[in-house]
């Protein structure tokens, strides 16, 4: 059975990750890690004691459950402590799976460093359909390239979320980015001035309990072509995270991503 602890054990997907669990027998949450100041569950409706979260056991010093553990789960969604993570996991040589975004080019430089030492899987989002989304528009960007079409990307998320745009649609706009010639990422238009060429608009909603849709168009003369990924359930990103983990925890030390788990 892989042991896991998962580092941000009593947000949104911390929880949804410890219920899915809760159906798979190949693997146990045995400790969460959560920040010291967290003891009321925002929208969990009920405090919840810092020490223990139905049956599992919860720290806010990762040091003290790794040893216990064969792989961290890291959704704490603060960028600077899920850096301190992967050093710790690094440190013990424990494999990490990492779903929080936001991160800098410079953190993830620093997270590709740690993957020297042990392994790292870093993914904005876990879910099978994005990263098909991913390929799909990979294909459709090189399919289309020098045929007239602009690229615009649009994400909606719940009101809660921190970071904007989502790291998937960061992402889509890098898989984007490489297929044309020099784009420029923009996330405004305001007043009087028409589409760049060279623009590809990134674009951020944020409002009620949408977990997550993610729209690339391809707007041509005449016709346009629209992707469009919708989460309707966390357990979607908590089912791909778990996945991750079993996959990842007897894998050597490098950095990692969802089409290694996959197979896309
Ligand atoms: N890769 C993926 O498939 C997905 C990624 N995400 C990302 O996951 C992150 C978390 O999202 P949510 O669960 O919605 O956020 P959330 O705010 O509900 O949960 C984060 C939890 O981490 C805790 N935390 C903060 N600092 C901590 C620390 N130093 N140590 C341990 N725990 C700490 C918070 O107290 C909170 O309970 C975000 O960055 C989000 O964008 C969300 C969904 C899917
Ligand atoms: O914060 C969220 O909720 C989500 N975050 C991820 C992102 O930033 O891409 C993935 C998912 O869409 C949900």
């Amino acid at each position: 059975m892989i042991k896991v602890v998962i580092c941000g054990a009593l947000g949104r997907m911390g929880r949804a990750i410890l219920q899915t669990a809760l159906h798979d027998a190949s693997l146990k949450i045995v400790a969460g890690v959560e920040h010291p100041d967290c003891v009321v569950s925002p929208d969990l409706g009920k405090a919840v004691n810092i020490k223990d979260y139905e049956g599992v056991p919860l720290t806010s010093r990762l040091e003290e459950v790794l040893p216990m553990c064969h792989v961290v789960i890291e959704f704490s969604g603060n960028t600077e402590a899920a850096l301190g993570h992967a050093k710790l996991c690094a440190e013990a040589g424990k494999p990490i799976v990492i779903g929080t975004t936001g991160f800098t080019e410079d953190e993830v430089n620093q997270l590709k460093e740690l993957s020297e030492k042990t392994a790292v899987l870093l993914s904005p989002n876990m879910s099978l359909g994005v990263n098909l989304l991913f390929r799909l528009v990979q294909i459709a960007t090189q399919s289309l390239k020098g045929k007239g079409f602009d690229v615009e990307i649009v994400e909606i998320h719940h009101r809660f979320k921190k970071d904007a745009p989502s790291g998937t649609a960061l992402k889509l706009y890098e898989v984007v980015n490489q297929q044309l010639d020099e784009t420029r990422r923009i996330s405004c238009r305001d007043g009087i001035s028409p589409r760049k060429e060279d623009e590809v608009g990134v674009f951020a909603i944020r409002g009620g309990d949408v977990v997550g849709d993610h729209t690339v168009y391809f707007l041509g003369f005449g016709e346009r072509l629209e992707l469009t990924h919708r989460a309707t359930s966390r357990e979607t990103f908590a089912r791909g995270a778990l996945e991750a983990a079993k996959w990842i925890h007897d894998k050597e030390k490098g950095f990692y991503n969802m089409f290694d788990v996959l197979g896309l």
